[in-house]
């Protein structure tokens, strides 16, 4: 994750304000992506990731703040094909194949992608010769990657990439953005599919509320949330006192069991047992889904 001195990262936020009415959608996100890095930015509806998109790219101008790629302006990167972007808006589908929507779209630039080879890289060699309008939302949205990659982009942008994909063609599209980013380039997709973030990001960014409350690899957010659920029948006690107990940071009931997210799950325990509270214990670690909720919703009360 250290980027070499002296050589800019690939995204870079300083203080970043975006503002719509009294909707603060991105609210002063400070955020560096070194080269080379596969970054998801997780959040749940709402939560900012377009607009942190819409930011990056040069599409909307922060009100305070800044913004850079490679450590020039946004819009100067874009235009000199160092960024790749795909969003989430659905455009017009023109009728015209495959290779001629690619080769197209690489004329526009300096010094584009080999269109083969983007179409390879996207996974569609096969569908050079077909028409764009009569593709499966599958294979659509791998045309967009190859679309993507045609200017030879070092960094590519995919906000929620996956959204209307079934599970075959998602598994296809992960492995194509995998074989750009062995290629040492950058990657920053947007998801609310903690798995994806998980499985295919080498850190994730929880952004709720315009604002990153969370930075890490999975495994650390994991413990940054709480390592261990600690969960107990309540079998008629009250739950007084519970999240005052050693090591615990939080209770949830869900039925007749007590939840306590806990940092030190042992003196959880220990502290449960000498009060009797020890009916159906079982220690559990903390899934991605746990350290998601609690991150967010961490956030929520103190706002
Ligand atoms: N053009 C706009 N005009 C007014 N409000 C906007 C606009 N764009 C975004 N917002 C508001 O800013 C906040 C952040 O929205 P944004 O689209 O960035 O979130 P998101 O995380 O991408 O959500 P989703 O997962 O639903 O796409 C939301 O409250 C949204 O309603």
């Amino acid at each position: 994750m250290m980027k070499k001195t002296g050589t800019p990262s690939a995204v870079s936020f300083t203080g970043a304000v975006k503002t719509y009415g009294t909707v603060r959608a991105v609210d002063g996100v400070d955020l560096r992506i070194a080269r080379g890095e596969t970054v998801a930015l997780l959040g749940r509806n709402g939560a900012g990731k377009s607009t942190t998109i819409s930011l990056l790219l040069g599409l909307t101008e922060p009100e305070a703040g800044t913004v850079e790629l490679f450590g020039v302006a946004p819009e100067r990167a874009v235009r000199a094909g160092r960024v790749g972007a795909m969003l989430q808006e659905a455009r017009a589908v023109p009728r015209v194949t495959v290779r001629e929507l690619v080769s197209f779209v690489a004329g526009r630039y300096p010094s584009p992608m080999p269109v083969a080879q983007a179409l390879e890289l996207a996974g569609i060699a096969e569908l050079a010769g077909r028409r764009v309008d009569r593709l499966s939302g599958g294979q659509t949205q791998r045309v967009r990657f190859a679309v993507a990659l045609a200017g030879n982009p070092s960094l590519i942008v995919l906000d929620e990439p996956t959204a209307a994909l079934d599970v075959e063609a998602r598994r296809a599209f992960w492995d194509s953005m995998r074989a750009y980013a062995r290629r040492g380039h950058t990657v920053l997709f947007s998801t609310h599919y903690l798995e994806e973030a998980d499985a295919h990001a080498d850190r994730i960014l929880v952004i709720d509320r315009g604002r990153i409350v969370a930075d890490g690899t999975g495994e650390q957010l994991r413990r940054a949330a709480g390592g261990n659920l600690v969960s107990f029948d309540l079998a008629g006690r009250g739950t007084e006192g519970l999240t005052l107990l050693p090591g615990v940071r939080s209770l949830e009931v869900r039925g007749e069991r007590a939840l306590l997210r806990t940092d030190d799950s042992d003196a959880a325990v220990i502290a449960l047992a000498e009060l009797g509270a020890i009916r159906g214990l079982e220690v559990a670690p903390a899934s991605l889904d746990d350290a998601f909720l609690a991150l967010t919703s961490r956030t929520r009360k103190t706002v």
